[in-house]
């Protein structure tokens, strides 16, 4: 399962956790601008945007799971197995791969309004990168500063939805999980008062009480709720690590605890990442299961005219500081 965010406090900040029961081989890449893409049914991409994200690279291919241009928009692909369709090629449509849409956003366009253009033509092709790779069936959360949306291709067609929320999980589809939220309009994060019943004697005994009935469990539908609840209420002051700080701990609060899941065929489904990207500064911070130092990699420091791929290896082995000793491991 995964959950995907936005945050905006000074500086426009993404987040998202992926969970998932085994690795896909991620990196951190960046692809410069004047990257060169061979699309399968469309001609050359050649990227007009930088971008920073986790991907897998087969070849020279980055096959990303969610990225952010220079510009500061971003896109994540979360799983929407059983209601994401791939069709055939299409006359008069343009016709993208899955894996071709990332980059086909973040290399061509700097906002969601320009991106949303675009994508109203567009047909996802059931096409699959190689052989022994299938098709990831995802929906994705495309966002800027101003904007968020959610765009799902099911059998009724290519669907684009406006986010106010700022969150996405996985299933059901996204009318689900905004219809969904209304069940929870009556929690506060203030002390709540008595509206039970007048003639009774209650009274709050604890704090949090106004959160009572806020789902806990990890299932994509209460990951949205429970992410939405902290997001919306969240406070942090605007300092770079206040903010990134703040969105660790609302991804920490939906993440996936190894064991906790199990798939049907008895694998833990967990958090092998969670990241927080500024936008504007264009700084990926990430952290592991593993691994929960936070790992910062500033795509501005490198070379983003260059003619290929920067790949970061990630930290995986715990980093733990002592206060008391010269030594760290
Ligand atoms: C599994 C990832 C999504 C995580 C998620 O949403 N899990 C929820 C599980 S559940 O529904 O709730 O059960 C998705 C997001 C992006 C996907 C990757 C990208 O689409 C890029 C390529 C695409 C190739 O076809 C397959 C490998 C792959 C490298 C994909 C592997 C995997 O399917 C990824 C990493």
């Amino acid at each position: 399962m995964c959950t995907s965010l936005k945050y905006v406090n000074g500086d426009c900040y993404f987040g998202r956790n992926l969970d998932l029961e085994y690795s896909f081989g991620e990196k951190v890449v960046i692809t410069p601008r004047g990257y060169k893409f061979e699309l399968r049914k469309e001609k050359m991409l050649n990227t007009k945007y930088a971008m920073i994200g986790m991907a897998t690279v087969a070849g020279k291919y980055p096959l990303y799971a969610e990225a952010v241009n220079e510009k500061g928009l971003y896109i994540a692909g979360l799983n929407f197995p059983g209601n994401a369709v791939y069709n055939d090629e299409t006359d008069g449509k343009l016709n993208i791969t899955p894996f071709e849409f990332i980059p086909w956003l973040l290399g061509n366009f700097a906002t969601v309004d320009e991106a949303e253009e675009s994508i109203k033509n567009i047909n996802l092709i059931n096409i699959n990168f190689a052989e022994n790779m299938t098709l990831a069936p995802l929906h994705w959360m495309i966002s800027d500063r101003e904007r968020c949306i959610v765009v799902e291709q099911r059998k009724d067609g290519l669907n684009i939805f406006e986010n106010e929320y700022n969150v996405l999980t996985n299933n059901p589809p996204f009318e689900y999980h905004r219809w969904n939220m209304n069940n929870y309009i009556n929690l506060t994060n203030t002390t709540p008062e008595n509206r039970f019943s007048q003639k009774l004697d209650l009274s709050t005994y604890s704090r949090g009480m106004g959160s009572i009935g806020l789902p806990g469990d990890v299932s994509s539908a209460s990951r949205f709720v429970r992410a939405v609840y902290n997001l919306s209420n969240s406070e942090s002051t605007k300092s770079e690590r206040s903010s990134v700080s703040q969105v660790f701990h609302v991804l920490d609060s939906v993440a996936m605890i190894r064991g906790a899941a199990l798939t049907p065929e008895g694998k833990s489904d967990m958090t092998r990442y969670s990241c927080c990207i500024n936008a504007d500064k264009g700084i990926y911070y990430y952290k592991t299961y593993e691994n929960c130092r936070i790992t910062a990699i500033d795509m501005n420091s490198e070379n983003i005219d260059g003619d290929s791929l920067t790949v970061f290896e990630l930290e995986r082995d715990l980093q733990i500081k002592y206060s008391n000793s010269k030594e760290s491991i």
